[in-house]
């Protein structure tokens, strides 16, 4: 098979014919590098736990959401134990698998199913792809297919396979709520109003986005990233996994390996959440690594603000000393600028700070 870039990650990987990748298109890493994880980190990554702060007492709820403001603030970045789901709050591991089988039942559709899907512009509600944005890569391609879908304020679903639409619209809203409990107590830990929340983020028709990503097993993991470093575009996302590692987050200038605890979402504060609390909590900046042995599923759903919503820092965190960081943009902007061209860190947010705040952060 000559490998070109219409070619999905599975398809290359299925096909066999390749023990070394085709270079040009895909090397995104030094394979010389030594390794820049940091193992010492990994304990240290904060936990929540989602029964301690929707079904708890007050004191239980009070310390949770202190713990919260301090992820946010240090990692940008948790884990959101789900052991002792409480009903309408948590997501049923049921929920969970199917919704990991139904991804995995997608990516091994015919090709030429996928192919219908793969939209003409960044914000089409329904997406499938390989990399990031093959468009604004060049001589760089992520080691990843996967699916992206809008699913609320309206749902989007493909039609096949059988049942995917119906386990993601319960998915979907399953962890939109937990998203919401989660933003309710970050705000909390701020001090600051839900009114405020609201009325910064319309919250009631925010724009929701679900991801499915496919890693298959990669001839020279060494070479390539399956996602390179970044931060995402939401307020807050929410990810889980097939048991197969590859999440790297980054903290203190290092990088952490994220193991999850069974039954986590793993969480990070998204670009959004640095702009409307003006910086005093942090998105994460997080990679994929490919592997040579397993294909790696992870799904994830992005929750943001509603999308014509002009996201600024909000007023009760600014001040004189310290002025607004960012300007505001739509959502919708922010998110064709950054689906729209080459996934680099925090490339959105530099675009977006004010001038005089280079030192902050
Ligand atoms: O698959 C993962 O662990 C990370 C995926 C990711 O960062 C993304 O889709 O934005
Ligand atoms: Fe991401």
């Amino acid at each position: 098979m000559a490998a070109d870039l219409q070619n999905s990650v599975k398809q290359l990987s299925d096909s066999g014919a390749f023990s070394s990748l085709p270079l040009q298109l895909y090397a995104s890493r030094d394979p010389t590098a030594p390794s820049d994880v940091d193992a010492t980190l990994e304990p240290q990554i904060p936990t929540i736990d989602l029964s301690l702060l929707t079904g708890a007492t007050p004191r239980e709820r009070a310390r949770m959401v202190q713990r919260l403001g301090r992820a946010c603030q240090d990692w940008g970045f948790f884990m959101a134990r789900t052991f002792r789901v409480v009903v309408n709050h948590g997501v049923p591991e049921g929920l969970r698998q199917a919704m990991l089988e139904a991804a995995k039942k997608f990516f091994d559709l015919e090709e030429e199913d996928k192919a219908e899907l793969r939209g003409e512009t960044v914000l089409d509600p329904i997406r499938y792809g390989t990399s990031f944005n093959p468009k604004a890569e060049v001589g760089v391609r992520y080691w990843r297919d996967f699916l992206k879908l809008a699913v609320h304020p309206d749902f989007h679903s493909p039609a096949k396979p059988l049942s995917f639409s119906d386990v993601l619209r319960d998915y979907a809203t399953c962890t939109r709520r937990v998203g919401m409990e989660l933003l309710k107590g970050i705000w909390e830990s701020l001090e600051l109003e839900e009114n405020d929340m609201n009325k910064a983020l319309k919250l009631d028709s925010c724009f929701q986005v679900f991801v499915a990503n496919l890693y298959p097993p990669c001839p020279q993991p060494e070479l390539v990233f399956g996602l390179p470093p970044h931060s995402d575009h939401g307020l807050l996302t929410l990810l889980h996994q097939n048991g197969v590692d590859g999440l790297n987050v980054e903290h203190g200038g290092k990088w952490v390996h994220v193991k999850p605890l069974p039954g986590s979402f793993l969480v990070n504060a998204g670009d959004h959440m640095q702009i409307v609390t003006n910086g005093r909590y942090k998105s994460a900046l997080h990679r994929a690594m490919a592997n040579g042995k397993s294909t790696r599923v992870s799904v994830l759903t992005v929750v943001g603000p509603s999308l014509d919503t002009v996201v600024e820092p909000v007023a009760a965190l600014v001040s004189s000393e310290r002025p607004a960081m960012y300007r505001g943009w739509s959502y919708r902007q922010f998110l064709e600028y950054q689906q729209g061209n080459q996934l680099k860190e925090k490339a959105v947010l530099e675009l977006l700070r004010c001038r005089d705040h280079e030192h902050v952060i």
